[in-house]
């Protein structure tokens, strides 16, 4: 739930409030309906860090309303930019555009208590570097899913020129002029090519990023930045090359739908049953989620910018390795584990990106279902009933995947510390609501 979002001028000063620790769902209602894919995450929070690239004013529509921008929005305000925003409407119509003004940013020094909360806040790393030639950013925060290095962006800076030290739990770099640079990323790393690449649009001369990220929240960026007036070819493959420029311009820009919260959705369907419209959602995002989808008996038509989701059938069981882009992304990994708990047979999700993120199975264990772990896979037996329990949300997509459990276990599942799912869900429980499940905060 959204509160006491008030725009006070162009100096407002607003965090999203949260007095509820918890969500009560009862198990058993299909779902039926339309909602409206909020706008990504992981895309908003690059393009707020790019802003500071440039000095002006800025306006960003279905920016999703969601703690981790908020917490960036004071991230940047910290530094000396301005921003407004009315978020007092519903989640389930389109935000108003966000204002953002950066002509005013005179630090470059991120404060400790923004950057631990999560970890997308690092990204002010490279444009700080970029329009002042130095930065101050404590090592980052995040979802507690893995060691999480940033050892990728800190050696990718270092190739454009910049020198850099760990001091006091802070990075330190600076450098006199960024220069391009042939950097080869030992992993397809999303923040560490989205740091770098927008370092490298100042930087003086070219700069080739070899095994680059291929999300499309990289390429949301990158088309962005090219707005601006930065020269960027080979988005959304695995070379990225980047001509800098000498000053980049403010532009509008609308965020993409969040393929991450209609992946989440769509796997709803599969536990709670019933059919679900997803408006505002991009199903060539999506390729490889619904491919696994399909295979497990979901019916999905697929239009222009919209989803349509079914469930007719028991769901049957599929095996799902996450990989990078286009592969089946580790953000839904926790989902479709839930969504396997009530499968017909036996399923393998293998997790390659980060080594810790199967704490959801301890929980979906509390509703009965059948998962053990093996290194860095968890086998699942499924069954055709579960029971509701309490249970605790250890991250952000681990809460997704309880809460889906929960609208398919029988009874009463109350999932606990929900701030994690509010980091990144647009109000997912009002939206739920809507389409006919029984879920409040308590
Ligand atoms: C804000 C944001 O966009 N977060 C997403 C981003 O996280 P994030 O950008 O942190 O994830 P990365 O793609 O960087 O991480 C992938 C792998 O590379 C490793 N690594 C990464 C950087 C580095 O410097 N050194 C290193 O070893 C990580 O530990 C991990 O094992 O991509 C992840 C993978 O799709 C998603 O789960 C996150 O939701
Ligand atoms: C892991 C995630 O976020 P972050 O990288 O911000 O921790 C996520 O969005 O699932």
């Amino acid at each position: 739930m959204l509160r006491r979002i008030i725009p006070r001028g162009i100096f407002t000063v607003n965090l999203m409030e949260n007095e509820y620790s918890g969500l009560k769902i009862r198990g058993g209602n299909p779902l039926e309906g339309s909602l409206r894919i909020s706008g990504a995450k992981n895309a908003a929070l690059p393009v707020l860090c790019a802003t500071i690239l440039s000095s002006g004013k800025f306006e960003v529509s279905n920016c999703p309303r969601l703690t981790d921008v908020f917490t960036l929005l004071e991230l940047l305000k910290s530094l000396g930019a301005r921003w407004e925003w009315d978020t007092d409407g519903s989640v389930l119509e389109p935000p108003p555009p966000l204002n953002i003004d950066t002509s005013h940013i005179n630090s470059f020094e991120a404060p400790f208590e923004l950057v631990q909360k999560m970890r997308a806040s690092f990204l002010v790393l490279g444009p700080l570097l970029a329009r002042f030639g130095r930065a101050k950013v404590p090592l980052p925060g995040g979802c507690e899913i893995g060691a999480r290095p940033v050892n990728f962006h800190l050696a990718g800076l270092e190739a454009l020129g910049a020198q850099w030290k760990i001091e006091s739990g802070f990075v330190d770099v600076s450098v006199h002029k960024l220069k391009g640079a042939r950097i080869l990323l030992d992993f397809p790393s999303v923040t560490g090519t989205e740091n770098i690449l927008m370092a490298a649009t100042l930087a003086h001369g070219k700069t080739i990023i070899e095994n680059a990220a291929m999300e499309p929240e990289v390429v949301d960026l990158g088309s962005m930045l090219k707005n601006m007036g930065a020269k960027i070819e080979g988005l959304g493959t695995s070379t990225i090359v980047v001509e800098g420029v000498k000053s980049l311009r403010p532009v509008p820009w609308t965020i993409i739908p969040d393929r991450i919260e209609a992946g989440t959705f769509m796997m709803a369907v599969g536990i709670a049953g019933g059919r679900l419209e997803l408006k505002n959602a991009n199903p060539a995002h999506l390729d490889a989620v619904i491919s696994k989808l399909a295979a497990s008996g979901l019916e999905i038509h697929q239009k222009k910018d919209a989803i349509e989701v079914r469930r007719r059938t028991r769901i049957k069981s599929v095996d799902v390795t996450t990989m990078p882009y286009p592969g089946f992304p580790t953000d839904l990994q926790a989902q479709m584990t839930a969504m396997m708990a009530f499968s017909s047979g036996l399923s393998v999700i293998t997790e390659q990106i980060f080594e810790n993120r199967f704490r959801h199975v301890d929980e979906l264990r509390r509703l009965g279902a059948d998962i053990r772990v093996e290194q860095r896979s968890a086998i699942i037996r499924g069954k055709d009933e579960l029971t509701g329990a309490p249970l605790t949300a250890t991250d952000l997509r681990a809460s997704a995947s309880l809460v889906i459990a929960g609208l398919g276990a029988k009874g009463t599942t109350t999932v606990f510390d929900i701030h994690h799912l509010d980091r990144g869900y647009e109000g997912l429980d009002e939206k739920l609501r809507s389409v006919g499940a029984e879920i409040k905060r308590i």
